[in-house]
């Protein structure tokens, strides 16, 4: 019947009211699809616009969830920087509004999830791959830091993949807009293992050298299979990170580019951190040779736009 679909499955519509300048009330009308799962206190769905049939990915949050203040300015602040971005290589922010019982952001679908299952279903990448997906964290990371937005949760489950693979950097419920020149954060955040060292320190502020230590966190679990300072609990993950313990394990056999650009980019002195350019610039973005005049499969994997970037 008209409250059930083909399958049986009951129809949910979820709508905006929207009352124009002249008083009159517009409908907006979105019809939520499969369940993608759940991401903090959002439950994900598909949700197709009714109007223009345009599919989104809908993070409903539950307003009842809301009771903390601190839940609730983690909300207000990431919807306040994520509405402000524009670039190819971050999650597009779509839309965002409410009713009653919930707050729904509404969000560029990436229908092949993120980094995460990809390493998990892969073991690990191959060093062109990571060379691709790495240039496209940096132009993502190069867009915030411009503007003055500090991400402060990099980390595999935050690089979303969209139907044609192209990276796109999500989830900003930890980042902060820097309001002066020289302004240091000191509130702790993070995911435990990609979280800089100096963020732990908690005496010193941070800045813009957390994202790019995550990022070498990164490049290494891409690399490697797993994150560097990984261990069964926080508090050891914690200690390894502040006494810079990590290594290359025999059995994975990686370029010295590669661990060469690693180890530039995880040292505990965050002054002495490569810039974004740097990095772009190091060998191992450049090595596996000019990109040939027939390209190897491989580098499929990276969307052309990025590929004549390089040359
Ligand atoms: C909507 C929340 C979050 C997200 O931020 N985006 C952009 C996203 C996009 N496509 C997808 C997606 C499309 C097909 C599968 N997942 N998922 C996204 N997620 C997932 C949902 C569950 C946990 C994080």
């Amino acid at each position: 019947d008209e409250n059930n679909n083909q399958d049986g499955e009951q129809i949910v519509i979820f709508e905006e009211k929207i009352t124009k300048v002249n008083g009159e009330v517009a409908i907006k009308r979105y019809q939520r699809g499969k369940f993608l799962g759940k991401g903090g206190f959002a439950k994900c769905y598909e949700a197709t616009n009714l109007e223009n049939k345009k599919v989104l990915a809908a993070k409903i949050i539950a307003k009842s969830s809301l009771t903390r203040n601190r839940a609730r300015q983690k909300l207000v602040s990431e919807i306040k920087i994520h509405k402000s971005l524009q670039n190819s290589n971050v999650v597009q922010f779509e839309h965002v509004f409410e009713d009653h019982e919930n707050v729904y952001i509404l969000l560029e679908l990436c229908c092949n999830q993120t980094l995460n299952e990809l390493i998990k279903r892969r073991k690990r990448l191959t060093e062109i791959e990571v060379q691709c997906y790495v240039a496209q964290m940096i132009n993502a990371l190069k867009y915030l830091h411009n503007n003055n937005v500090i991400h402060r949760d990099l980390k595999l489950g935050n690089l979303f993949l969209n139907k044609n693979m192209e990276l796109k950097l999500g989830d900003f419920g930890l980042a902060t807009k820097l309001e002066f020149d020289g302004e240091k954060k000191r509130t702790i955040c993070g995911t435990p293992n990609y979280i800089a060292p100096e963020v732990l320190d908690g005496k010193v502020g941070h800045s813009f050298e957390v994202d790019v230590w995550s990022l070498g966190v990164i490049i290494y679990a891409m690399l490697i299979g797993k994150p560097p300072f990984e261990t069964p609990d926080v508090k050891s993950t914690y200690k390894k990170i502040k006494l810079n313990q990590y290594s290359f394990p025999d059995q994975v056999q990686i370029s010295d580019n590669a661990k060469q650009l690693i180890q530039k980019i995880l040292v505990l002195e965050p002054s002495k951190r490569p810039t974004l350019d740097e990095i772009m610039a190091h060998s191992f973005m450049n090595s596996g040779g000019t990109i040939p005049k027939v390209l190897p499969l491989s580098t499929l994997a990276c969307p052309p736009s990025i590929q004549y970037n390089k040359q």
